[in-house]
């Protein structure tokens, strides 16, 4: 990536004889001096010459890509001259992590973990990388969906040390400029937002910084990108929200949004500056854009730019592997249902156009396909004959049926099989809309997506007790003493009468009650099939656990990121986030379906992305897309040969031509006692 070039001690004469060591570190700052031409590098893609930091000792432990505290070894004390400046005592990484998770764990409140999380990447960031990548499950839900949410709410209050880059409209004309003052040169992937829909909060402004901060930390801890070539950038165009207008904390630019053509203006020349500065690979991720751009601004960059918008792509990724794995417990193909979606948003459509790439892919027409989706939103049923007609942005699934208001009614009228909520309506599937899909279909699909948790559109819990879960535990049938005649009276009524076929049933000698098949007993442990945005607790039915999935782009994103940065792809088709969802899909085993989850529990979260980026490589070649050539042989190992290493390195310099151990005295001064 970079060519480091050998350099005389010339170079370093600030720093002091002995500490002047000319060294190179692999993805460190290095000791070169940009104005003497035999030090300088050069960027491989934009040519331009790379500015190297002047580290100094110090600079290991203030610099927190540097930084790793007591873990320096004594030799290493010694060599970059900081021994003295830490405590005796050497810790391991190991030792370090048990520590960070003894003092979150001492937090009773979210947003002070995340707090603790903030400051420990901005003190340690292979620390803070190694510990949200091996605690996946536990700090997920503290970095990124839900506390992220309030963090951006409060961030006014929380805001410390600035971390990415907060672009302002009255930057424009200079964007390139201040893209500029960013002082990594290598940046490969960048997510961005003008914070005016964070989740499903609605604008916050310069508050939303919190998202590309934790989209992007994301990108490390899950799939491995190097936190140097992430940036997360704010684009301030002001802010609607009269709240914050009025907030004295408030962060960002005190004004009503700029809209319209000076706004398109802003966009364009952001963009234009990423590539001009970062080259034409650069990875432009939209995150949290407002209904008004999302989609336009999707529409009118993705095949000039290397571009996707995670909440409508991403989104659609994660929720149509949700459905795909769905298939195999409802037994009904994808063509087969009916998709009623809450919302008729970004999200919505972009799901639900995957699931019509999906069907077609079983072997409809896109126009059978699209019949079988229906969308409800403000105004009610998208029906051409209602009053004002069809959004634009939803067009395509507007249908020429009865103006219906009421959504209950609807579900009743509609009778989908599959109920998909991204309105950031919270509580909008009500007891009566659940109770209405469970007389739908035996299976019905329930997916509440729409963060945080608030604005879930039902929690786990809901969805299992109205959809009759608790039908199925299987210590109804345990102990029972008469001999088997007759079935369970839970099922009687409920259609079992004609499924249960009585040359099939296993017969209990104790068992009062007829007892289905194994396969009949699984269908069931729970009627409705579930999946959030936000994460649940499980779910308690009569001693038995449900762990619900977590439909969350989360999934999909890292992945899809990794392996176009790996190939330097130059754009990113559709077709390429129904790989995603595919390559998703087929990591769900049955015992994940066996208790309730049609997603990978997120500790294999890692490997899904890999997984993904694997995919997304090959394909990348297969279509003409990468641009890193020769194609690799072995694209597995090319992929994984890019990823981060979350481990500590060794931070002794690396003397070019020299072993250190002969120019200067790295021997313990003092002999340290073993048991410290
Ligand atoms: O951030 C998340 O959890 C998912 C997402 O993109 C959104 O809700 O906007
Ligand atoms: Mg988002």
């Amino acid at each position: 990536m970079f060519s480091c070039v050998p350099r005389s001690l010339k170079c370093c004469t600030n720093i002091g004889p002995k500490r002047a060591l000319p060294y190179v570190l692999t993805n460190s700052p290095v000791f070169l001096d940009p104005t003497i031409p035999q030090c300088r590098t050069y960027h491989e893609v934009t040519g331009n010459i790379i500015c190297p930091n002047m580290v100094r000792g110090i600079d290991h432990l203030r610099d927190p890509r540097l930084n790793k505290g007591l873990a320096f070894t004594l030799e290493e004390r010694q060599a970059l001259g900081i021994h003295g400046l830490l405590a005796a005592k050497f810790k391991s990484q190991e030792e370090q992590l048990d520590i960070c998770r003894i003092s979150i764990d001492r937090y009773e409140d979210n947003l002070n973990k995340y707090l603790y999380l903030v400051e420990l990447q901005d003190r340690n960031e292979k620390l803070f990388f190694r510990l949200l990548s091996e605690n996946v499950e536990k700090y997920l839900p503290i970095v990124y969906t839900p506390t992220v949410g309030l963090a951006c709410q409060r961030f006014g209050l929380i805001y410390r040390r600035p971390r990415g880059l907060f672009i302002t409209i009255n930057d424009k004309g200079h964007i390139f400029n201040i893209l500029k003052n960013w002082p990594e040169p290598d940046v490969r992937a960048i997510v961005f937002t003008d914070g005016e829909r964070i989740l499903g909060l609605g604008d916050l402004g310069a508050y939303g910084m919190g998202i590309p901060v934790g989209k992007l930390s994301l990108y490390t801890a899950l799939a491995g990108i190097k936190p140097h070539q992430c940036l997360p950038i704010t684009l301030d165009v002001g802010t609607d929200n009269q709240d914050l207008l009025e907030d004295p904390l408030y962060i960002g630019l005190r004004q009503r949004r700029t809209r319209g053509k000076e706004y398109d203006e802003f966009i364009d020349e952001f963009m234009e500056a990423c590539v001009q500065r970062y080259g034409q690979n650069t990875l432009l991720q939209f995150e949290d854009f407002a209904l008004i751009n999302a989609g336009r601004l999707l529409q009118k960059y993705r095949h000039k730019y290397c571009t996707f918008n995670d909440d409508i792509q991403g989104t659609a990724s994660v929720a149509v592997a949700g459905l795909m794995a769905a298939v195999r417990v409802t037994k009904r193909k994808l063509s087969e249902n009916i998709y009623l979606f809450l919302g008729a948003g970004s999200a919505s459509n972009g799901i639900a156009n995957l699931t019509v790439a999906a069907m077609m892919s079983e072997g409809l027409t896109e126009r059978q396909a699209r019949e079988r989706v229906y969308m409800f939103d403000v105004d009610g049923l998208l029906s051409t004959r209602r009053e004002g007609g069809v959004p634009e942005h939803a067009k395509a699934f507007g249908k020429d049926i009865e103006p219906e208001k009421d959504f209950e009614a609807c579900v009743a009228k509609i009778k989908p099989s599959c109920l998909i909520g991204c309105s950031t309506v919270g509580g909008a599937f009500t007891p009566n809309v659940l109770q209405q899909m469970a007389k739908n279909i035996e299976r019905p699909v329930i997916f509440a997506l729409s963060n945080p948790t608030s604005k879930a559109e039902c929690t786990a819990q809901a969805a299992y007790d109205y959809t009759e879960a608790s039908t199925g535990s299987n210590s109804a049938y345990s102990s029972r003493s008469d001999p088997l005649t007759i079935l369970h009276p839970f099922l009687i009524g409920k259609g079992w009468e004609r499924k249960v076929d009585l040359t099939v049933e296993k017969t209990h000698r104790k068992a009062k009650y007829l007892i289905p098949e194994r396969p009949l007993l699984h269908r069931l442990k729970g009627r409705c099939i579930f999946a959030s945005g936000s994460p649940f607790p499980p779910v308690q039915y009569n001693g038995k656990e449900y762990h619900t999935g977590q439909g969350n782009n989360s999934y999909i994103f890292p992945g899809i990121a990794l392996g176009v940065i790996a190939t330097a792809t130059h754009h990113i088709p559709e077709t390429m986030f129904l790989t995603a969802a595919r390559t998703l899909a087929n990591y769900v085993s049955e015992a994940d379906l066996s208790i309730g989850r049609i997603y990978p529990s997120l500790a294999e979260v890692k490997d899904v992305s890999l997984s993904i980026a694997i995919e997304v490589a090959k394909m990348a070649y297969d279509e003409g897309l990468a641009s890193v050539y020769p194609e690799p042989k072995d694209i597995s190992k090319h992929v994984e040969n890019q990823m981060y290493n979350y481990n500590y390195e060794s931070s002794m310099p690396v003397v070019w031509g020299w072993k250190p151990e002969e120019k200067f005295n790295v021997r313990p001064i003092q002999p340290v006692p073993k048991n410290i």
